[in-house]
């Protein structure tokens, strides 16, 4: 698989809490890629985390920090990348995501809720309705994530392992295959 890959990225894309962090690194394990994750790089580089980012100096500027990192790590080759769940709201983001394969984790709202209920480290969820608020970020991210080359659907109970494996086993389907000249 990796050899199928040939060194391309993977880019994980969804909503918070979809898994993208857990997921990419099981990925990285089994295709022997690197494993980065663009929050881990923004709040190690800014010394804060990323509420404090948000709280500090607002969203905008954490979005900035955000395409000037996806540039970045897009320089390099062999690495599963986890990204934030509002990576694919700048266009220009885009222009990075697809020097690689892009891959959405798609899970329902409710379990995204019931998984960061108790979870204080996603600012856009410090709301007073956070379970609304998924549902409006979903609502208003869907066309966006939709543009991934690979779509996974997640349903309750599916462990990280598992949607390991079913990453694995979509990727041959949206690789160009070699040409044939027999
Ligand atoms: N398949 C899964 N089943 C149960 N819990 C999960 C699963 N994937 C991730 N989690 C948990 O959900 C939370 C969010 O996962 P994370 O990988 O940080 O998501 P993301 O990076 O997409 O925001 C973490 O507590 C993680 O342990
Ligand atoms: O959906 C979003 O806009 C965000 C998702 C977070 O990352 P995860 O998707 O890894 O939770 C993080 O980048 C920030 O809190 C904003
Ligand atoms: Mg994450």
């Amino acid at each position: 698989m990796s050899s199928l890959l040939q060194g391309v990225n993977l880019y994980l894309i969804g909503m918070m809490g979809a898994g993208k962090t857990t997921v990419g690194q099981l990925l990285a394990q089994q295709l022997s890629y690197g494993f980065v994750d663009t929050d881990n790089i923004i709040a190690q580089a800014a010394g804060r985390s990323i509420n404090q980012i948000f709280a500090q100096e607002g969203e905008a500027a954490f979005r900035q920090l955000e395409s000037d990192v996806l540039a970045q790590v897009c320089a390099y080759t062999r690495l599963t990348i986890a990204t934030g769940g509002g990576i694919v709201l700048r266009r220009e983001n885009w222009s990075y995501l697809h020097h690689g394969l892009i891959v959405w984790l798609d899970v329902p709202v409710e379990i995204i809720y019931n998984r960061l209920a108790e979870d204080t480290t996603r600012p856009l969820l410090q709301d007073i309705d956070p379970q609304s608020k998924l549902r409006s970020l979903l609502e208003q991210r869907t066309p966006l994530y939709s543009q991934a080359d690979l779509h996974i659907t997640i349903s309750k109970g599916e462990t990280p392992e598992e949607i390991a494996t079913k990453v694995m086993q979509a990727i041959p389907s949206v690789l160009k295959k070699p040409i044939s000249h027999s």
